[in-house]
């Protein structure tokens, strides 16, 4: 089961601003520009959008977590050797108390956000690891996680998927950017195409071919093997750049990789 569904954790008595934390942790990065490089990660549970095919579903579809103070978070990634840290989710924009959080660790660390591209930040971010999620993301009846009635979740996912604005915006604001696509086949590339065309016109900032990252769907390595291949082949036609998913190749996207 990919990210954790129990939580090690208690909710804190600590004073001051709090986060639900799913699971935090340092590993490699495993997608993305920065593939590869030793990072710790905060994963906030909660999210605005529920893809079917989510690979963290105890921050989306089944939120668990405990409420840690800031200061607790600050002092866990502190704990951690890694001078990067990824803040993710979950959708980590949805809480206003990330954006203090990425404000404490900003002198010290690497910050890189990933977000699905529907809400703006203030806070100082290193590398805004945008992914936008395509028509092929919505869920419905059939592929939706069991036990869920996604009948509501199909019209407020498809409502919210796309927000040129929050696009632009994350685009202009980071040091960095990148726009990292979910494939799940040679169908999705018309809509990529598209969207980045769309981007290209709502901000001055260059996006150049090379910021957008087509990324195989595939929660296990099982299911990575199958879309891959395919995947990186689009890539190299379509003269975008490919990203691996380095945690799942590795550990099978287990808990805390
Ligand atoms: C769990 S999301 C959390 C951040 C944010 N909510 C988002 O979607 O970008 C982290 C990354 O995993 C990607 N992802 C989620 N499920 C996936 C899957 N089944 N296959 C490939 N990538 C997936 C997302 O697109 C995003 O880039
Ligand atoms: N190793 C590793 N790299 C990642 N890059 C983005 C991740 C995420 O879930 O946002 C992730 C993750 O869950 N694990
Ligand atoms: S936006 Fe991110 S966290 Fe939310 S359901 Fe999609 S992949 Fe999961
Ligand atoms: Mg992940």
């Amino acid at each position: 089961m990919p990210v954790s569904d129990t939580v090690a954790r208690d909710d804190t008595d600590a004073e001051g601003d709090r986060l639900p934390i799913n699971e935090l942790f340092a590993s490699l990065q495993g997608e993305g520009k920065l593939a590869g490089v030793p990072s710790t990660f905060v994963r906030t549970s909660g999210c605005n959008l529920r893809c079917w095919f989510c690979d963290s579903f105890h921050t989306s579809w089944e939120p668990t977590h405990a409420w840690l103070s800031l200061d607790e978070i600050v002092a866990e990634v502190e704990s951690r050797s890694p001078d990067h840290v990824v803040v993710t989710g979950g959708e980590p924009l949805v809480h206003d108390e990330t954006d203090a959080l990425l404000s404490a660790l900003a002198d010290d660390y690497h910050l890189t956000v990933e977000t699905n591209g529907t809400l703006e930040t203030d806070a100082p971010v290193d590398l805004a690891s945008v992914s936008p999620k395509l028509a092929s993301s919505t869920p419905t009846p059939d592929n939706a996680p069991a036990d869920v009635d996604s009948g509501v979740w199909t019209e407020r996912h498809e409502d919210a998927r796309v927000d040129l604005d929050a696009l632009a915006s994350l685009v202009e604001h980071a040091a960095e950017f990148q726009l990292k696509f979910v494939v799940t086949g040679r169908d999705d590339l018309d809509e990529i195409e598209s969207l980045v065309a769309d981007v290209r016109g709502v901000t001055d900032r260059e996006v150049r071919d090379s910021d957008v990252l087509l990324m195989p769907e595939g929660q296990t390595r099982e299911q990575l093997a199958r879309t891959r291949t395919e995947v990186a082949d689009l890539a190299a036609a379509f003269g975008y750049r490919y990203t691996p998913r380095l945690h799942v190749d590795l550990w099978n996207d287990a808990p805390e990789t």
